[in-house]
């Protein structure tokens, strides 16, 4: 025999009951031996309590005993519940006049709905054909007096079950009313939280069930609430143990009493959507699957009750009295907090109870008010407990790092001595991000990583070609979901929570917004996106000023922008120091010599004591193109210039360049690579600019660029024979000389033989004294700038 369980929404008018009917019936046609178990339709319970307290409130209560009147009949003609219906009118009736109501009468009320419901399915099926039997469990489960978490008497109501099954038998199909039984008095009683489900474990319990099929509106038991995690899997198989945790920490499905009786008999529980009958459902039998965490789940109706003082250290018997006092006020505690210096504990409990709780407790501990034992009790009603079933110790730290690295910091956290079980207390306004964070990090779904792009020009731009082509590869292979939901120009700017299309110019275009950084810190926050980044791809020189609140509000930095870096050594030293406290990453590997390896290199020679006595070279890939170029070729170097700016080796201004400021820039970023706090005025720069091209608009001098080829010409042919041009960069430790130039060099020379847009660096140390370290290779150009941003993302994501 198998039991099925039908819940609330698989019962409820429309969709659900017809699918219920429909189950039913075809297990019955199929002549398998089955007994249903119901829960009531709707919302009736909530319904019913509702009437039941507007009645005792002496408020008028007609109108929704009409509504539930209407729907509980909808399906069936309503003279199958009349009986139910006048009881229900009269206990109301009763209740309104006293305007009070004891437990008995509210167990009555309580009851009906699912009485109606058996009553109304029996119905149905016999109308398709189905042997159905009404089974009304108030003669069958035989309880203690306990009127609203009523214990059945074992040994009775098996004897009852068991007979009534051997009456009803063969091809019966037994409905059953669940949540309910009576007392030894045949007064009706109910059996408390989750009793539909408790009523079936027990019939599947006596009866030696071979499953109980528990039919519910989701496909089954998820590793967190999907409509809290998108990316939450459906568990297969679970243990008892397993579900039995998950049961104690919010999963609502399950409840710990109902799986008592299974295992008893070690008979498997089936969780299944009525809703979508080709899922399987979760199994939870006795055996232990798979290792490892489980789920997440989360109880948010819950306050934190703290009790602190100094009087509390070392003394006997304060937990006692706090706990005693709990308990007869009958308020369950769900987690217990207290550091090894006893100054204070920290308490779980249902948020309905918080007031309650407060007032048992300032009563009990009023005299040590007086002493100044204890100075505070309070409530923090703010928060939710996230429980972490199956999280072993051990590598509990991931999911904490994560936490911690998203700005969560839980307020509380415990874990059971038995079993694998961590449970945190966070802040209910960050609850979503922290479940998402945790879900991603120890589940490894797939880590999502939401990235905001400031710049979408030439290397923004191409930076985001290059995400849209490669991210499926991203998450087949590292399980990192590349999530962009912000990019933005100077003016406005494109927001999409689920990450935007992979046509993202056309979108941009059409949906962009004006904006302000703070808007998109705002849209962060409003939805909970975790493992933030922002990626700045802007020449701005007023955007870094955004660095700090984004760093304050939880995002790491990735930036091709070199301005940062390189204003006054104050700024340098305050965002560094944000970063550190709000422990985030800033990563800036393509400021100096684009996609090449530059600033890693050096920042390890430097971490791990190796003295940098020099580093020299050719620092600019659109300087190394334009003399590389006009070196050995007999054109004007303005037509080399414009060649070089159409091939993306440029700043935006290309004036940077050839200022000498963009070299000046990396050379002082280098510096600052080893703690040499120099500002960029300490560098003696050459301009290649005649003073009248300085300072005129950048249209202007597009239009003017050929005022220069006279001057370089000149300069071209006054070099020694095989000399050729090189723009360099020279940062010497030991005399403290920094200063960029325009020198001519043997074309034999290391520098003299480099080509294209390459850069080269040559970095002497002590043991690279008389050889120095060689990074060369392109040094300019938006494929290579932007992979190298994409570089530092990847980096980051690891850390994140
Ligand atoms: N081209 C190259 O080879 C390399 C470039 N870089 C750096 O990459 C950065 C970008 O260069 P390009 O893409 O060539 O410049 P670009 O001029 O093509 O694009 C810059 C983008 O930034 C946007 N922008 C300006 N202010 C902004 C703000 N406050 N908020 C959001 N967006 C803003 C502009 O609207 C534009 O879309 C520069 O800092 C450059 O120094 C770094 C290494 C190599
Ligand atoms: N304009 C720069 C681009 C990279 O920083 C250069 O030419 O090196």
């Amino acid at each position: 025999m198998k039991i099925l369980k039908f819940g609330g929404k698989s019962l409820a008018n429309g969709k659900g009951i017809e699918t219920t009917i429909q189950i039913i019936k075809e297990k019955a046609i199929r002549q398998e031996r089955i007994a249903v178990v119901l829960s009531a339709r709707g919302n009736a319970t909530d319904e019913l309590l509702e009437m039941l307290e507007k009645a005792a409130r002496k408020e008028t209560y007609r109108e929704e005993l009409t509504a539930f009147k209407a729907y509980q009949s909808q399906i069936a003609t309503s003279a199958d519940c009349l009986e139910e219906f006048t009881t229900l009118e009269n206990l109301l009736q009763g209740v309104s006049l006293l305007g009070d109501y004891s437990e008995k009468i509210k167990d009555q009320i309580m009851s009906l709905g699912e009485i109606i419901a058996a009553k109304l399915v029996t119905n149905l099926l016999q109308k398709e054909g189905v042997n159905a039997h009404f089974t009304d469990t108030r003669s069958l489960i035989i309880t203690d007096n306990v009127f609203g978490n009523a214990r059945p008497l074992d040994l009775i109501s098996r004897k009852n079950i068991i007979n009534h099954f051997k009456s009803y038998n063969g091809t019966t199909v037994n409905i059953v009313t669940g949540f309910i039984g009576s007392n030894q008095n045949n007064e009706t009683t109910t059996l408390g939280r989750n009793g539909s489900n408790y009523t079936a474990a027990l019939l599947a319990n006596f009866l030696d069930a071979e499953e109980l099929q528990n039919y519910t509106h989701v496909d089954g038991i998820f590793t967190a609430n999907p409509d809290l995690v998108a990316d939450a899997k459906k568990i297969e198989a679970l243990s008892f143990n397993e579900a039995n945790e998950l049961a104690n920490f919010g999963a609502h499905i399950l409840h710990a009493k109902t799986i008592v009786p299974l295992i008893e008999k070690n008979i498997p529980l089936r969780i299944l959507n009525t809703f979508n009958s080709s899922d399987g459902g979760t199994i939870i039998t006795q055996k232990t699957t798979a290792k490892g965490i489980k789920s997440i789940s989360v109880l948010d109706n819950v306050v934190l009750v703290n009790l602190e003082g100094r009087g509390l250290l070392g003394r006997v018997g304060v937990d006692a009295r706090i706990f005693k006092t709990l308990s007869e006020n009958d308020i369950n505690v769900s987690i217990i907090s207290q550091g090894s210096s006893e100054r204070g504990i920290g308490l779980v409990i249902n948020a309905s109870e918080a007031s309650k709780a407060i007032v048992s407790l300032e009563r009990e501990f009023e005299n040590d008010f007086y002493t100044k034992d204890v100075n505070k009790i309070s409530i923090i009603d703010d928060v939710a407990v996230i429980s972490i079933v199956g999280q072993d110790l051990s590598e509990f730290h991931k999911p904490y790092n994560a936490l911690i690295k998203n700005q969560i910091v839980p307020i509380l956290f415990n874990n059971t001595v038995s079993g694998k079980n961590v449970s945190l207390v966070v802040k209910k306004s960050q609850l979503h991000k922290a479940v998402n964070v945790i879900h991603g990090q120890i589940f490894g779904v797939s880590k999502k990583i939401n990235i905001a792009v400031f710049g979408k020009g030439l290397v923004g731009g191409t930076l985001l070609d290059q995400i849209v082509k490669s991210k499926i590869a991203i998450l087949d292979k590292n399980n990192i979901k590349l999530n962009v939901f912000a990019i933005a120009d100077s003016q406005h700017v494109y927001l999409n929570k689920n990450g935007t299309a992979d046509n993202w110019q056309d979108t941009f275009s059409k949906e962009k917004v004006a904006y302000t950084v703070q808007q998109i810190i705002d849209y962060s926050k409003i939805h909970h996106l975790e493992n933030l980044i922002a990626v700045d791809t802007t020449a701005s020189k007023k955007f870094i000023h955004d660095y700090i609140p984004l760093v304050k509000n939880g995002f790491d930095l990735v930036s091709a922008n070199k301005v940062a870096n390189t204003i006054e050594y104050s700024f340098y030293q305050e965002l560094r120091l944000e970063l550190k406290k709000h422990q985030k990453n800033y990563l800036y590997e393509t400021n100096v010599g684009a996609g090449l390896p530059l600033i890693d290199t050096i920042r390890l020679l430097h971490k791990s004591g190796e003295s940098i006595k020099k580093i020299r070279g050719v620092f600019s890939g659109s300087l190394s193109y334009l003399f590389n170029t006009f070196s050995v070729e007999d054109i004007p170097f303005s037509t080399v210039l414009k060649q070089a700016e159409e091939k993306g080796f440029t700043e935006p201004d290309a004036r940077e360049d050839l200022s000498g400021n963009d070299v000046a820039r990396k050379l002082l970023i280098l510096a600052r690579e080893l703690d040499l706090k120099h500002e960029l005025s300490d560098i003696s720069i050459q301009n290649l600019l005649p003073a009248h091209l300085q300072t005129i608009s950048l249209q202007q001098f597009k239009e003017n660029i050929s005022d220069l080829d006279e001057t370089f010409k000149h300069i071209k042919a006054n070099q020694q024979e095989n000399n050729v041009l090189r723009y360099v960069g020279d940062l010497d430790t030991e005399t403290k000389i920094l200063e960029v130039k325009l020198i001519s060099v043997s074309s034999n020379s290391a520098l003299g033989q480099i080509k294209g847009s390459d850069s080269i660096f040559e970095i002497y140390t002590e043991a690279y004294k008389e050889q120095p370290l060689v990074i060369q290779g392109a040094g300019a150009g938006a494929a290579v700038t932007a992979r190298g941003v994409f570089g530092d993302i990847l980096r980051l994501t690891e850390k994140l």
